[in-house]
Parts: C-alpha cells; sequence; structure tokens
C-alpha cells in the first residue's frame, strides 16, 4: 500500500470532541500533516480564488511589478519569480506569489493590503477566502490547543494579532527540463500552522517519518492542513513540522502552470514559543530554546531571502 497522509472530518468535532481530539492527535504526531474535510468551506469561493490568481499571473510582469511593495518580510503585495529559496537550498524556488495579510485597525505591524486594479473579482474573492480560512485555523488551533492538554481556547488571544498571510502561488511552465531548481525546494513551513487550499495539480510531496517522499493527492474539497516550525517548538517537538517539497512534472505536464494557495497562521508578535512544561519528559527532553514569535520570524525571514 502507498502511503498516504491521514484524512480528518473537521464536522467530528462538534458531536464527538474527545474522539476526535485524539484521532488529530495521533494524526499530527505521526505526519504533523493531514487532509481536513468537513470544513464547510464554499467550493465556489475556492474556484473564484483561482479564477483571480489565474487571472492576475497572466499579467505582463511589468504590471506585476506594480504590486511589489516594502511592507517587512514582502509580506503584501507581488513577489517576483526567483525571489524565495527554502533555507538549506542553493537554488531559488521556481515560483512567483501575491501575498494578502491581515489587516486590524490601529495595529501598526501589520501592513495594509495593495490590491491589483486590473483584476475586479481579485479583492472580493481573497477577502473571502481570508475570512474562511482565518476561521478554519482558528477552529484548528483549538483542537490543538486541546490536543496539547492547554485550554480550547489558548490561542485566540495569541494570534488575533498575527500577521496571517494568504499566498497566492504561481509555478510557471517549466521550458528548460535541466533546471537544477525545484517548484518548491525541501522546507519546512515557518508558522503555527499551514493551511493548502488543494491545487488538484500533481507536485506536493511529504517526507514520512521513515524517509520516503510521499506524493499528494488531493482530493476534491479537502484543504490539508499542515504543522509549522513555530507550533513544532511550542509542543517541544511531539509535533513535528514536516518537510515537503513541490517537484517538477515529468515530460509535457512541465508545460503548464500549476496555482495553490496556502495560508500560514502566525502568533502574534510578543507570543512566546518557549516549549510548554507538559511537553518535555524523560523521554521527549528539552529540544529548542525560549524565544518570542517576532525574533525567531525574523531569524527565518533572512534565511529564505525575504529580509535582509
Ligand atoms: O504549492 C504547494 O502545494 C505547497 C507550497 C508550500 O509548501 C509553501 O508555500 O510553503
Ligand atoms: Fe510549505
Amino acid at each position: 500500500m502507498i502511503n498516504q497522509i491521514p484524512t480528518l472530518d473537521i464536522s467530528d468535532f462538534g458531536h464527538d470532541p474527545e474522539g476526535f481530539t485524539n484521532a488529530f492527535k495521533r494524526a499530527y504526531t505521526e505526519w504533523g500533516f493531514a487532509g481536513i474535510t468537513g470544513h464547510g468551506i464554499d467550493p465556489e469561493q475556492i474556484r473564484n480564488a483561482f479564477a483571480a490568481a489565474q487571472a492576475f499571473f497572466a499579467l505582463p510582469v511589468e504590471k506585476k511589478t506594480r504590486y511589489e511593495t516594502d511592507a517587512v518580510g514582502r509580506s503584501r503585495g507581488y513577489v517576483p519569480f526567483g525571489t524565495e529559496k527554502a533555507k538549506d537550498s542553493e537554488f531559488s524556488d521556481l515560483k512567483e506569489f501575491y501575498h494578502v495579510g491581515r489587516e486590524v485597525a490601529g495595529i501598526a505591524h501589520l501592513a495594509p493590503n495593495v490590491w491589483p486594479a486590473e483584476i475586479t473579482a481579485f479583492r472580493s474573492s481573497f477577502e473571502s477566502l481570508f475570512t474562511s480560512l482565518d476561521d478554519l485555523a482558528h477552529r484548528l488551533l483549538q483542537v490543538f490547543a486541546l490536543s496539547l492538554e492547554l485550554p480550547q481556547d489558548y490561542f485566540d488571544t495569541r494570534v488575533n494579532h498575527g500577521e496571517a498571510l494568504l499566498r497566492i502561488l504561481h509555478y510557471p511552465p517549466i521550458l528548460d527540463g535541466n533546471v537544477p531548481n525545484l517548484r518548491a525546494a525541501a522546507h519546512e513551513d515557518i508558522n503555527l500552522l499551514t493551511l493548502l487550499v488543494g491545487s488538484e495539480q500533481e507536485g506536493l510531496e511529504v517526507l514520512s517519518r521513515q524517509g520516503e517522499w510521499v506524493p499528494i493527492s488531493m482530493i476534491k474539497g479537502t484543504i490539508i492542513c499542515n504543522v509549522g516550525d513555530m507550533l513544532q517548538r511550542l509542543s517541544n517537538g511531539t509535533l513535528p513540522s514536516t518537510t515537503h517539497r513541490v517537484v517538477n512534472p515529468q515530460g509535457d505536464k512541465a508545460k503548464s502552470s500549476r496555482y495553490s494557495i496556502p495560508f500560514f497562521m502566525h502568533p502574534n508578535p510578543t507570543m512566546r514559543l518557549d516549549c510548554l512544561p507538559q511537553c518535555v519528559t524523560d523521554d521527549q527532553p528539552l529540544q529548542y530554546p525560549p524565544i518570542t514569535a517576532s525574533d525567531y520570524l525574523t531569524e527565518r525571514l533572512i534565511q529564505i531571502g525575504l529580509m535582509k
């Protein structure tokens, strides 16, 4: 049997919170990744978002670069092809993207969004998708909190001013089959958790505990949720931030674009990521020194080329 990441139906939490939390904890302890169904997000909303993304990236590059911003860590607007590379990779990834982030009135560290004037439905599509994913991320964080023996609402006030980011990704057609770069080289996500809205196009692979690259086949309507480095730290490594990558398709398939839309849930900058005492045991001694989310993020953004 081919290994596959587990699937969890989050609507089960409503009628069996304890049973669901146990299954959730088992899945994430083993994989750090799972497909989430029963989330209630309207497929129409997702289709509209992909259509808007496709229309934006089809614009000539000189139009797209008008939407670059100087927001810290390039956290708003367009980020051109070749800008980002994975922490341990020699080559940049084969992708361009557009960041839409959280906006809270009066919170200075959250930069305002920019919206491409050419694509009328872009703003409304991504504002509504942001809201839906933010809500789903909150629900999932409640289950993560219970899995870590924390109060269910532990994260609620620790993420409300965090830099949650929707990353609208385009991997252009690969015309030179010999490029050493990957669409996205092996990496771990930096944040608390990532929601990955289904590219139905192949390419995403997850590294299993047995050290095999497992190709992820996206089932329509499933949203992947994976643990990032910040939750790994907080849980003292009991919830792994699993390595993943996006490989280049073979043959003619390489000549088509791939689109995907991850949502990165970040904590408030002041949140402490010190390992939780209940996760430090004789079997699992302390793995990481204490740090705040803000200091940790700065360190990581420099490594991946998004900050100097
Ligand atoms: O495009 C994908 O399927 C994965 C993207 C990803 O892992 C990331 O941007 O962190
Ligand atoms: Fe990732």
